[in-house]
């Protein structure tokens, strides 16, 4: 495996910046016990100025549009963390920044170690989609809403950390998809087959026909139970598992045109592995599935 200089060069960037927070929060520079008015309060926003200042300096383009991010998403992480030493709800919030800055962050190094080619800032999955970035929102309303009211409610640690398991469990199953398929995973679906496109039916493909999807979709819900946010656990589940149902129905589509019988035999083997999602099933195969049983 090739390690990319994009992929370095994310990596130094979110363990300095990472570093540098955790440092200033360990010795009172940073945070509730800080003497510095300043720091106590703008310490995050006046680091990003400085560090967007020096990156600015040092690198162009690409380089410098992938520092910026690591750089952010590093001591976002960072603050995530501090806030987890809390006793209250922002422990909850601190869990779920650490999840979904960990997250953004190693989607990027992923593709820059395991498909190279296809690396751009995009891998970042920041900027997703609009629906995605209101979703965020709405969870971080719904809980600032609930913390305010009922703040006794973010307080069920134990049920927190069964969201983390959830997000470390997805975590995992996705980047080993990512890592199982390298160059025939894209975060985007292709519609025209590439020469070097190969279908791949082991590792974790053996158990399941999308399991990045499968991860993303436990990932997404076991962020809101981090949060202990009964509506948007609800609603997250909904909105991924639509998401997901009409994702992978046109990927098949994709897949069938381009491997054939062969895609046909491990659809028959093997189910999507999203709970009540079959997938594109060819018209030759439906009165059969109807008769025999429908496998997820
Ligand atoms: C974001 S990846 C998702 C892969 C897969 N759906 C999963 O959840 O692990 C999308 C790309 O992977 C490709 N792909 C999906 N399943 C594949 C397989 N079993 N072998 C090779 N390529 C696959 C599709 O052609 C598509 O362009």
């Amino acid at each position: 495996m090739e390690v990319t200089p994009a992929a370095k060069q994310a990596l130094m960037c979110f363990l300095i910046s990472n570093l540098t927070f955790i440092v200033c929060f360990l010795t009172g520079v940073l945070g509730s016990s800080s003497e510095l008015w300043a720091l106590k309060y703008w310490g995050p926003a006046l680091y990003f100025c400085l560090i967007n200042f020096v990156l600015k300096y040092c690198y162009k383009g690409f380089i410098y549009e992938v520092s910026i991010r690591a750089s952010g998403l590093g001591a976002a992480m960072a603050v995530g963390m501090y806030l987890v030493s809390f006793n209250n709800g922002w422990k909850v919030f601190g869990l779920y920044a650490v999840a979904l800055t960990f997250f953004h962050f190693s989607e990027f190094v992923a593709v820059a170690l395991s498909n190279p080619k296809t690396v751009t800032i995009d891998s970042f999955i920041l900027n997703h989609s609009v629906q995605y970035t209101a979703a965020a929102v709405a969870s971080w309303v719904e809980w600032a809403v609930e913390y305010y009211f009922f703040p006794d409610l973010k307080t069920h640690f134990w049920l927190s950390s069964l969201g983390v398991v959830m997000c470390i469990g997805g975590e995992l199953l996705r980047k080993t998809a990512m890592f199982t398929a390298k160059h025939n995973f894209t975060h985007t679906v292709q519609f025209v087959k590439r020469p070097e496109h190969q279908l791949v039916t082991h590792g974790v493909y053996s158990l399941c026909r999308h399991p990045s999807y499968v991860g993303w979709f436990y990932w997404s819900i076991g962020t809101q139970i981090i949060l202990l946010n009964p509506i948007c656990v609800f609603v997250y589940a909904l909105a991924s598992w639509m998401f997901f149902r009409e994702r992978v129905y046109a990927e098949e589509m994709t897949l069938l045109a381009f491997f054939g019988i062969q895609y046909d035999e491990y659809q028959k083997k093997v189910g999507t592995g999203l709970p009540f999602i079959l997938g594109y099933v060819p018209e030759n195969r439906r009165q059969n599935l109807k008769e025999d049983h429908w496998s997820y």
